[in-house]
């Protein structure tokens, strides 16, 4: 009874690229949810669809009016009936016609408020009560490609790790600091620099991607020698938004450089054992899965090769890539596949396999602290969600607060 849902209201808000997005409030009986969408600009081609024709608006004036007829009613509880219920209403295989956003924002704020129904915080009525691992943060350092402005370089992130870091507190501080430092090394390599940052809170400079690289793991040594911590450079290459399909090669257009697959494959494996990366994401276009599998097979022991275009946070096209042993990682972001119950089977599937699940923010977000609370519900030892920018610290600091909360607090083994 508790949680029988009452009411359902959408609602237009802004995104953090001042686009427009949903926002959901669920009442039931004696709980509420509200949760937002995000949304990409290097998006997978496998995504479901972001919103239907006619876009946030038509999902206020009509698709609200479908979803509550049949939500108000049930119980939130049932969260996998609940997703059904919006696959069922919808009625495409792509959630094309109410749109991916709003079925992954009813479904998350449905999942909110069945717990709040039970005054449980989300973590522990998604994760259960003995969950006590909280995940290290993949802070993002510089912003390219297609979270930036010409002139920058074009890995799309340049990301830290604070890899010994012995609590969530210390490891964002770690990040920060790291950030702060970076600046600094910009300045020098740049002289025109003003500051400028991308769209998830990283410096935009005007540099090549080699002395973007040096100057990451020059921070990443630096501060972590300052502050007593070990942190690891890693890296989001989103390689398929450099994929010229005409040409068949990576074209690195601040460097003035192509890449043919080959050149591709060894390119990345050099920065991988130069500068020590933890960790690399997304090194070749998503359909590229031999590219995958060739770099795992020769990295995956040293560096996690993480997915994120290429799955999707799809079940199905994981399975096609453990098939192929592509990657030792997936990025685990719930807008892309549409509903908790899909993200959910998807990171199942990559535990039973090894391949570690990367909980993600996008590059246009809200201040919805949901992923915070999936990433301890599904012992996801990493999430991506930015260093600084208020909607990237909403995640961060609701992380500071899980871990305040549970009774013996660890963080999660990176190393298994
Ligand atoms: O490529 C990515 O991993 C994401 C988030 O960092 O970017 P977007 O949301 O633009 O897909
Ligand atoms: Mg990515």
């Amino acid at each position: 009874m508790d949680s029988v849902i009452e009411d359902l209201r959408v609602r237009k808000i802004l995104d953090s690229r001042g686009n427009p997005t949903v926002e959901v409030d669920v009442v039931t009986w004696n709980g509420f949810g509200r949760a937002a969408a995000p949304s990409g600009a290097s998006t997978g081609s496998r995504e479901v669809v972001s919103f239907p024709e006619g876009g946030v608006d038509k999902v206020i004036t009509e698709i609200e009016d479908l979803i509550s007829a049949e939500l108000i009613g049930m119980d939130a509880e049932d969260l996998a009936d609940i997703d059904l219920v919006l696959k069922e209403i919808d009625g495409t295989d792509n959630l094309s016609a109410i749109g991916g956003n709003t079925s992954v924002a009813v479904s998350m704020a449905v999942a909110k408020a069945a717990a709040a129904s039970y005054n449980l915080p989300l973590y522990r009525f998604l994760g259960g009560n003995l969950k006590n691992e909280i995940p290290y943060p993949l802070g993002n350092m510089m912003n390219g490609g297609a979270h930036a402005g010409i002139n920058a370089p074009d890995i799309q992130e340049f990301l830290v790790v604070p890899v010994t870091a012995s609590n969530i507190t210390e490891a964002v501080f770690a990040n920060s600091s790291v950030h702060k430092r970076l600046k600094e090394l910009i300045q020098l390599k740049d002289s025109s620099f003003t500051g400028g940052k991308g769209d998830e809170g990283g410096w935009v400079p005007n540099i090549s991607n080699i002395d973007a690289l040096e100057i990451q793991a020059q921070a990443c040594e630096e501060v972590g020698d300052e502050l007593g911590v070990e942190i690891k450079p890693s890296l989001d290459i989103a390689a398929s938004e450099m994929w010229n399909q005409n040409e068949q090669k990576y074209v690195y257009a601040q460097d003035n450089i192509s890449r043919d697959t080959g050149d591709q494959i060894e390119f990345v494996k050099e920065i991988i054992e130069t500068y020590g990366m933890f960790y690399v994401e997304d090194p070749f276009d998503e359909a590229d899965f031999e590219g995958f599998a060739q770099l795992t097979a020769a990295c995956g022991n040293k560096c996690l090769i993480c997915g994120d275009d290429i799955f999707v946070t799809n079940k199905e096209i994981l399975a096609k890539g453990i098939e192929k042993k592509a990657a030792n990682a997936i990025i685990i972001k719930p807008n892309q596949i549409g509903s908790l119950t899909d993200t959910y089977e998807t990171v199942r599937l990559a535990k039973e396999n090894n391949v570690t699940p990367v909980v993600s923010h996008r590059s246009g977000e809200t201040t919805d602290e949901t992923i915070a609370h999936l990433a301890v519900a599904f012992s996801a030892p990493l999430i991506k969600t930015g260093a600084l920018g208020g909607e990237r610290i909403a995640k961060l600091n609701e992380l500071i607060r899980i871990e305040e909360e549970l009774s013996n607090p660890q963080m999660a083994n990176l190393f298994k």
